[in-house]
C-alpha cells in the first residue's frame, strides 16, 4: 500500500532531508515515526500525500505512482489519505459539523448523504452533542477529534498524523491515540509522527526511527529509543 524505493529529498537550500529512504508499509498497519528534531519525519510524511515532491526515487501510495502523478491528479491521491496536524487546522468560523461537512462538499458529495455521514463520523470520534460548537468553544482534544473526523469522513485507506498530540496534555494525548487505534482496528492504516516517548514505548507497535534523513531503525514492536 505504501512503498518507497531509494527516496531522496533535497530542499532548495541544499538540505538533504531524506537520504535513500526505502520502506514498505502494508494495509492495516499502525506505525510510529520517531526521531530527533530535523531528522526528516515531516518531510517523509509530506511526500506521502504529495505536499512535497521527492528529488529522486520511486513512491507508490494506494496504487498511485506518487512522483509521476500529474498536478491535476493530486486531489485523487489526497482523497485516499486523511491528514491530521498538530495545530488541527480547523476553519475558525465554522462549527464542528461544518468543518467536517466541508471535506465532503469540496468533493461534491450529494447534500442528502452529507448530513448522515457527518453526524455518524462525529459520533464515532466522541463528539455527539458538540456538532454546533466552533473551534474556540472546544477543548484542544475535542478540536483534534474534529480534525480526525474531517480526515476520516472520506473513508481514506490511510490516516497520516504529524504530531497529533503535540498540543495536548498527557491524558488527552492518550485519548487521541486510543481513537487512532480504534480507527486502525476498523482497517485504516495509521502513520503517526511523534515525540511522545511514553506513548510510543507503551504502545508496542511498529516504530520507524529517522536520523539525519535516513531510517536508523525499523522495529516491529519498537520503542522510542534504541535501549527499549
Ligand atoms: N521547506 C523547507 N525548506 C528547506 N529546508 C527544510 C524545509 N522543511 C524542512 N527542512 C529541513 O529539512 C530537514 C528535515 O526537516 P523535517 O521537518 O522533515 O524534520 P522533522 O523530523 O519533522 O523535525 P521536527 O521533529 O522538528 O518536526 C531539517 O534540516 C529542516 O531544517
Amino acid at each position: 500500500m505504501i512503498e518507497l524505493y531509494d527516496v531522496w529529498k533535497t530542499y532548495g537550500n541544499g538540505v538533504n532531508a531524506l537520504k535513500s529512504v526505502s520502506v514498505k508499509i502494508s494495509k492495516g498497519e499502525f506505525v510510529y515515526v520517531v526521531g530527533p528534531s530535523g531528522a526528516g519525519k515531516s518531510t517523509f510524511i509530506k511526500i506521502l500525500y504529495r505536499e512535497e515532491k521527492p528529488t529522486k526515487g520511486a513512491i507508490f501510495v494506494n496504487g498511485f505512482n506518487v512522483e509521476k502523478i500529474r498536478e491535476r491528479q493530486i486531489p485523487l491521491i489526497r482523497r485516499t489519505i486523511g491528514v491530521v496536524f498538530q495545530d488541527f487546522k480547523l476553519l475558525p468560523n465554522l462549527t464542528a459539523y461544518e468543518n467536517v461537512a466541508f471535506a465532503l462538499e469540496v468533493i461534491e458529495t450529494p447534500r442528502k448523504l452529507i448530513r448522515n455521514k457527518v453526524l455518524e463520523i462525529l459520533a464515532q470520534v466522541g463528539l455527539k452533542g458538540k456538532e454546533n460548537s466552533k473551534p474556540n468553544e472546544l477543548s484542544g482534544g475535542e478540536q483534534q477529534r474534529v480534525s480526525i473526523a474531517r480526515a476520516l469522513v472520506n473513508n481514506p485507506a490511510i490516516i497520516i498524523a504529524d504530531e497529533p498530540t503535540g498540543n495536548l496534555d498527557p491524558d488527552t494525548s492518550w485519548e487521541i491515540v486510543r481513537l487512532l487505534e480504534d480507527i486502525n482496528y476498523r482497517g485504516t492504516t495509521v502513520i503517526m509522527a511523534t515525540h511522545n516517548k511514553d506513548i510510543v514505548d507503551r504502545s508496542k507497535k511498529r516504530v520507524i526511527a529517522f536520523e539525519g534523513g535516513q531510517i536508523a531503525r525499523d522495529e516491529r514492536r519498537g520503542g522510542y529509543n534504541y535501549e527499549n
